[in-house]
């Protein structure tokens, strides 16, 4: 037989001889097809299973033919189960060579059991003398009698067992048949039969021996389940009244709900009633698709038992229906080691990459070989990621992280995101103490090709903006990876030096309306010619401004300009990042409190000139930490411009920093918990804190009185400087 292509559930149907205590030879009920070896005919219904013994059978044959291929299964790793199902006294304890007599049996008579054994012992002897590998055998053996298990190698075998699936069983060692014996003996005398109208010896409950295979490591290999269930009966044939009446009925539940288990199994049905009756609980793992199965129908060739034998062939049908695939449940056992591995490395692993770690696909691609499961034992896992693939997970994973950080895939990534970037970029006001002259732009080092540069870095840090704008970013940044064009390809020869220079450095008017701009119309603006000579013209005359702070503010003086009515720079103001658009709204509330409604529109202008010296001073960031290479910048007369807006935004930076203090105060002691609890960084529980400590303190009087407050738990007021662009 060709083990590599066993079938996972086999189904034998093996006929009983005549009970010769009925006292009268009659034909068999039971028609064997004398071309095919495994069909026969009961009752005018034709049967096929894998294998069908007549009564003649031997008992060498049955289990060459039926369970020999299992032990070989069970050298490879899987769970073998072989089970005994039928009528009362058809022979499925001495088929599954479950009886011990006084006398030693004899050879012709050993069942299922002693030859497993033996087969089991010879093979570990063989491999012993090969690997010098330890192999050990062990072997269990529990009881299931009146819906309670008991074990039948213990010291008090009259008490159930306590745990549901009787994991906790007394093992022993198995090293010889007489080994065997001893345990035999032990377990059948503790094991519960009674004489009945159909069997001498008829076992009243289900008996699993389970042999367990050992590695030398401690770590169990597999195990093969011998069951011998109890026979099914018809209450009213065996006569028993009482206790053994109510043994019958309990004997038929577990027999109905290993059928029930079996025919939802077949179906295909998602729920599987295994928690039914104790006997399908302590099999489940047999009844599941980790095992190889095999089945063996015993029916009786009497006509008087023809309803029992037919029920017994329509279970033997059901079972046959069976799909199990052991070996891709094997993979999937692997999978789960697969997946403990990465739980336990997430949790060696920084916060920030355990997300990822445990939803990343990057490990998901390392699957296991496709036949992983057919020759290996599962407990090796180490073939499931290279070692290569270990070293390059946290790279990759931060990889990831920053991917879907900055796709902005879930609320948290996209937090995470903002952080990194602040961080990174240096978004986070800077103190400006920290900016020196010696990091600012040289005019010599700088280069036209940075202007789409630093788009994309803008670009790429905007996309943590509202769900809407970063899923319009991710299309416009695909569209401008599409068609970003070098500025050394636009063709400048025609043009004078200021028409360049205004090609270069003047976006188009903004739009009327042009609060949120899209960032296609802003990225086509750095690349395009205004259409308008006038418009041209006009921007010749203007001063000279950077695109990267494309503020029509003066740097010298801090007015603000007209910048909405100056034609030729799009100020970028308008596509701000979330800080600058939550300092705004933080602004605009501070307004509300403060100011009358006639100054808003000034205070509005204020607002914008404010962000626009946020953004210099992170440029001036950018440059102190190199994140903007200098001598990949601009033209000279633009580096001229950064350089002077550069020395002017440590001015304004700190002009800056100290006005938002003071509005962030004010701010704080005025606005409403619900005002409050929109401010970043700050919930509802803080929000209604703070309030309640300003009724305390009537009103603070700085952000370091606020920054004593107990309120605060380990960096949080740290974190609500950050959010709010203050100077911790
Ligand atoms: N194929 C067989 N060859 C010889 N003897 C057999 C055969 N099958 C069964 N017997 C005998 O029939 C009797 C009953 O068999 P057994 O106890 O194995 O039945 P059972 O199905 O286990 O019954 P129960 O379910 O009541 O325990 C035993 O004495 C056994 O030796």
């Amino acid at each position: 037989m060709d083990n590599g292509k066993l079938s996972a559930v086999r189904v034998a149907v093996r006929e009983a001889p005549f009970r010769s205590f009925l006292g009268r030879q009659e034909p068999s009920i039971v028609q064997f097809s004398p071309q095919a070896g495994n069909s026969l005919v009961v009752d005018q219904n034709d049967y096929h299973f894998d294998h069908a013994f007549r009564s003649s059978v031997s008992q060498e044959q049955l289990y060459d033919a039926l369970i020999q291929p299992l032990v070989d299964k069970l050298f490879c790793g899987f769970q073998c189960t072989a089970m005994a199902y039928g009528q009362t006294g058809t022979g499925k304890s001495y088929s599954m060579g479950m009886v011990t007599d006084k006398e030693p049996t004899k050879e012709e008579h050993l069942g299922v059991l002693p030859r497993c054994l033996r087969d089991i012992l010879d093979r570990v002897a063989a491999q012993q003398e090969n690997t010098a590998e330890l192999t050990r055998i062990t072997a269990s053996f529990i009881e299931i009698y009146n819906e309670k298990a008991f074990d039948l190698l213990s010291t008090s075998p009259m008490d159930p067992m306590v745990t549901s699936r009787c994991q906790s069983r007394t093992c022993m060692p198995l090293a010889s048949q007489q080994d065997l014996q001893r345990l035999l003996q032990l377990g059948t005398s503790n094991r519960h039969v009674r004489r009945t109208n159909m069997n001498a010896k008829s076992s009243r409950s289900h008996a699993i021996v389970t042999i367990h295979v050992w590695q030398e490591d401690g770590k169990e290999l597999a195990r093969m389940n011998i069951v011998d269930l109890a026979g099914s009966e018809g209450v009213r044939r065996t006569g028993h009244e009482g206790v053994a009446r109510q043994e019958g009925v309990n004997i038929n539940l577990g027999l109905l709900s290993i059928n029930k288990v079996v025919m939802a199994l077949a179906a295909g049905h998602a729920v599987i009633p295994y928690r039914d009756s104790i006997l399908t609980t302590v099999l489940q793992e047999s009844l599941t698709s980790q095992s190889y199965l095999t089945f063996l129908a015993c029916i009786s060739p009497h006509g008087c038992d023809l309803t029992e034998t037919i029920s017994t062939l329509r279970f033997a049908k059901s079972a046959k229906r069976l799909r199990l695939n052991p070996q891709q449940m094997n993979m999937a056992r692997a999978h789960q080691l697969q997946l403990q591995q990465k739980q336990s490395m997430a949790a060696r692993t920084p916060h920030i990459f355990r997300r990822v770690m445990t939803s990343s696909t990057s490990v998901k691609r390392s699957r296991p070989p496709q036949n992983a499961g057919a020759g290996a034992p599962i407990q090796n896992s180490s073939y499931l990621m290279p070692p290569k693939a270990k070293e390059s997970i946290p790279l990759m994973q931060l990889q990831l992280q920053r991917t879907r950080s900055e796709m902005g895939l879930t609320p948290k990534a996209k937090k995470r995101a903002r952080e990194e970037l602040q961080l990174e970029m240096g978004l986070i006001a800077p103190s400006v103490s920290d900016m020196s002259e010696s990091s600012l732009v040289q005019p010599q080092d700088l280069k036209p090709l940075a202007l789409p540069m630093l788009h994309i870095q803008r670009t790429r840090s905007e996309m943590v903006l509202t769900p809407k704008g970063e899923r319009r970013g991710q299309e416009e940044e695909l569209q401008l990876d599409a068609t970003l064009v070098e500025p050394s390809r636009i063709n400048f020869s025609d043009c004078t030096q200021e028409e360049q220079d205004s090609k270069t450095m003047a976006p188009p008017p903004p739009p009327d309306n042009g609060r949120r701009r899209s960032r296609s119309f802003f990225h086509s603006s750095v690349l395009s010619i205004p259409e308008e000579p006038g418009a041209q013209q006009q921007q010749s005359q203007q001063p000279m401004r950077c695109l990267f702070f494309s503020s029509p503010f003066s740097p010298i003086n801090l007015q603000p300009a007209d910048s909405l009515q100056m034609s030729g720079i799009l100020p970028l103001e308008t596509s701000v990042r979330p800080q600058v658009r939550r300092s705004a709204r933080l602004n605009s509330m501070c307004n509300i409190t403060q100011h009358p409604p006639e100054q808003q529109e000034q205070q509005q202008q204020q607002q914008k000139n404010e962000s626009v010296l946020r953004r210099s001073m992170r440029l001036a960031v950018k440059l102190e930490k190199g994140v903007v290479q200098t001598k990949d910048l601009l033209t000279t007369q633009i580096s001229g411009s950064v350089r002077v807006r550069g020395v002017r935004s440590k001015a304004a930076a700190t002009n800056w920093m100290s006005k938002h203090r003071v509005m962030f105060l004010n701010l704080l002691n005025t606005a409403e918990v619900r005002e409050l609890q929109k401010l970043p960084g700050i919930g509802p529980k803080t929000a209604f804190a703070l309030v309640m400590q300003r009724s305390r303190l009537g009103g603070f009087q700085s952000l370091a009185q606020i920054e004593s407050l107990p309120i605060w738990a380990g960096k949080k007021w740290l974190r609500v400087c950050q959010a709010n662009c203050l100077d911790p």
